[in-house]
């Protein structure tokens, strides 16, 4: 299948290409290079262009005619969401609306698209499961929680088929150490963990340690990037079985505190991790882990690199490899 991967030069993205390409499909980049990386479209052709230009978005329709769309492309900082919440209504909502629209004046009927756990705002109980209330805490979850209701609308009025996944934690890198999580700024736990532990930034400030988890620090189910990659490709060609609109969570069933996190850094890169015990950060919910049942029973999938060992190791790995496109001028105090 020919695949219009929206968000294909980010993180996620660009691990998704990746096994596209393995698996047999051609994957067609859709990207604005706002927070991605040129360098990280090596699996198929680049149009740069933004969702809000929907006259780019017919070019791409025309000149590539996609048979599906993965729709990644977002903002996707949960603290940048609460400083600028219309930055994240205006790209995530107003840029599915106008990805949404072009796919139906081209014919194109079915997409996956990248939701998130924090549609779940702060759940009664985990593991989370698909039909539990969905009550985002943050603007970021509320535009997926929107996304997702825009998707499930336009199914039904215009015959679409759409896999809507609910991802936990993405973390770590390809494993062949070719891609990796590359964001300026990070915000991202597990990168900045690594980075206290390299000397590249002074501490890690842990958000709040009175939080009602066993150890006081918030919870996340943290998923290997190459894992969730592999769910997107068995997502679009299940639509080829799975009429009108479906949300599947993705995570692992395991969750992993902040101050496991920094132990398990320590432990895999023998190195200390300078922390600081900071307060909260506004619109983080407690704990987040996934019930991935329905991933097995509809989608054949389960996480293959669930390890936080190994999670930890590649993104160790990539945050020395040559091909990070941030890598350079970065001390490393070790
Ligand atoms: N990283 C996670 O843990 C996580 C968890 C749940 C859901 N998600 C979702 O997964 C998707 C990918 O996340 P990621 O971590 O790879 O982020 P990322 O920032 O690395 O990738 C997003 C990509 O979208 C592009 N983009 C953004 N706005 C655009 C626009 N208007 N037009 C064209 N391109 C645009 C960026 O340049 C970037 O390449 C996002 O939708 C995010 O909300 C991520
Ligand atoms: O410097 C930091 C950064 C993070 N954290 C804590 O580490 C945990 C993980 O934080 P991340 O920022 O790495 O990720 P989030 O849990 O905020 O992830 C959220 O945002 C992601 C997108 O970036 C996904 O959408 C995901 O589903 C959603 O839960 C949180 O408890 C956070 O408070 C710290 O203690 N210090």
């Amino acid at each position: 299948m020919r695949i219009l991967v929206t968000g294909g030069a980010g993180y996620i993205g660009s691990h998704t290409c990746k096994r596209l390409k393995a698996c047999g499909h051609d994957p067609i980049v859709f990207d604005n290079l706002s927070t991605g990386h040129r360098s990280f479209v090596r699996f198929g052709p680049l149009v740069e262009g933004d969702l809000n230009d929907r006259a780019a978005l017919d070019r791409a329709f025309a000149e590539h005619r996609p048979d599906a769309i993965i729709h990644f492309a977002a903002s996707a900082y949960v603290g940048e969401s609460v400083q600028d919440p219309l930055k994240y209504y205006r790209n995530n909502v107003g840029g599915t609306c106008n990805l949404l629209t072009a796919a139906v004046a081209h014919g194109v009927r079915d997409i996956i698209f990248s939701s998130s756990c924090a549609t779940y705002g702060t759940p009664a109980s985990v593991p989370i499961v698909e039909t539990m209330p969905q009550a985002p805490i943050n603007p970021y979850g509320d535009t997926k929680l929107v996304g997702e209701s825009m998707l499930r609308a336009a199914t039904a009025a215009y015959g679409m088929r759409c896999i809507a996944l609910r991802y936990f934690n993405a973390a770590g890198a390809d494993l062949d150490g070719e891609l990796g999580e590359a964001h300026d700024p990070e915000t991202h736990a597990i990168p900045l963990i690594l980075a206290a532990a390299r000397g590249t930034i002074p501490a890690f400030s842990v958000f709040g340690t009175d939080y009602a988890t066993p150890d006081g620090s918030c919870v996340r189910d943290f998923l290997h990037v190459a894992d969730l990659a592999d769910a997107h490709v068995r997502a679009v060609e299940a639509l080829q079985r799975l009429d009108g609109f479906t949300a599947i969570n993705l995570g692992t069933g395991t969750g992993h505190s902040v101050l496991e996190l920094i132990a398990t850094v320590e432990r895999v890169t023998e190195r200390r991790v300078p922390v600081v015990r900071g307060p909260r950060r506004s619109g983080d919910p407690a704990a987040l882990v996934a019930d991935a049942t329905l991933a097995a029973d509809l989608l054949g999938w389960s996480p293959r690199h669930a390890a936080l060992d190994t999670i930890i190791r590649s993104a160790w790995d990539w945050m020395h490899n040559p091909l990070h496109p941030l890598g350079n001028g970065t001390r490393d105090a070790g």
